[in-house]
């Protein structure tokens, strides 16, 4: 079988699109998405996102790391998808419904409200998440915030100075988060301006992650540290992330469609 396929991004963050909205395709399964994603051997990706039909919202939205894990959310294909749709919706994530909306040439897409009580990141124990007694090396006093998805955020004077690569999996995976973790890097680099850089779990550093920008300028506003609307820069652009007194995050930026294909399933499957 031909599956078609749209390769898409947000600032650099990649992604492979399969719509099975209308026509249904074969279950997508951990293997089949990481081989998929592989960028020697497939066709490469950070996440695979799967378009299916919803019972609840106007579709549903799936996403599938590059090592093949399903998760509940990701900030960057939803504005992929936003642009895809070419109109405002309300959707499905395994985080919960988002509502996104083609804008600027990109989206803007209201995230849901962030959650940050130790059981809903989830952590392994008890803890004030908006300042947590741990430390890995130089990175210390972390904030956690589940914005559908797990985030801890260390502030750090100057994000270029921390090895983000050697101390990203393994925070990731420490056995304080049991559903493992994003590892966000960020520092304040002018008045409600953030400096972000992240490890994503299941997919190492991206150029760009929409959830980190999310949670990462919760944490800031949390912390006291800027107002209710922060600039992200990211290594592949800039993001704006709104908390709005509903308590709703919004996150505006570009998306864009790189090329469209298609691929034999049996060679993945
Ligand atoms: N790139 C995404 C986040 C993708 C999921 C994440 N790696 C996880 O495992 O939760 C974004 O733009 O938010």
């Amino acid at each position: 079988m031909r599956v078609p396929f749209v390769k898409m991004h947000g600032l650099g963050n990649d992604f492979i699109v399969l719509d099975a909205r209308k026509d249904s395709l074969p279950a997508m399964t951990g293997a089949a998405a990481r081989a998929l994603a592989d960028r020697r051997t497939g066709i490469g990706c950070d996440q695979l996102v799967l378009l299916e039909p919803s019972e609840t919202e106007a579709f549903r939205m799936r996403i599938f790391n590059a090592d093949g894990s399903e998760v509940e959310a990701c900030g960057n294909a939803a504005r992929a998808v936003a642009l895809l749709h070419g109109e405002r919706a309300r959707i499905e994530t395994g985080g919960g419904p988002i509502t996104l909306e083609p804008a600027q040439g990109g989206a803007r897409v209201e995230m849901g409200t962030p959650r940050f009580d130790w059981e809903s990141i989830p952590l392994a124990f008890a803890m004030d998440t908006a300042n947590m007694p741990v430390g890995w090396a130089e990175l210390e006093n972390p904030a956690a915030v589940n914005v559908g998805n797990p985030h801890v955020i260390f502030f750090v004077e100057d994000t270029e100075l921390v090895d983000l690569a050697a101390l990203g999996p393994l925070i990731e995976r420490d056995a304080l988060f049991p559903k493992g973790v994003n590892v966000n890097v960020a520092s304040l680099v002018g008045p409600d301006h953030l400096r972000l850089k992240v490890w994503e779990r299941g997919a190492g550093l991206t150029r760009a992650c929409g959830t980190g920008a999310c949670a990462s300028a919760v944490a800031a506003m949390r912390r006291g540290m800027t107002g209710r609307t922060v600039t992200v820069t990211l290594p592949g652009g800039d993001l704006v992330i709104e908390w709005r007194a509903d308590e709703t995050m919004v996150m505006t930026g570009p998306a864009c469609e790189a090329f469209r294909g298609s691929f034999e399933w049996d060679d993945y499957a």
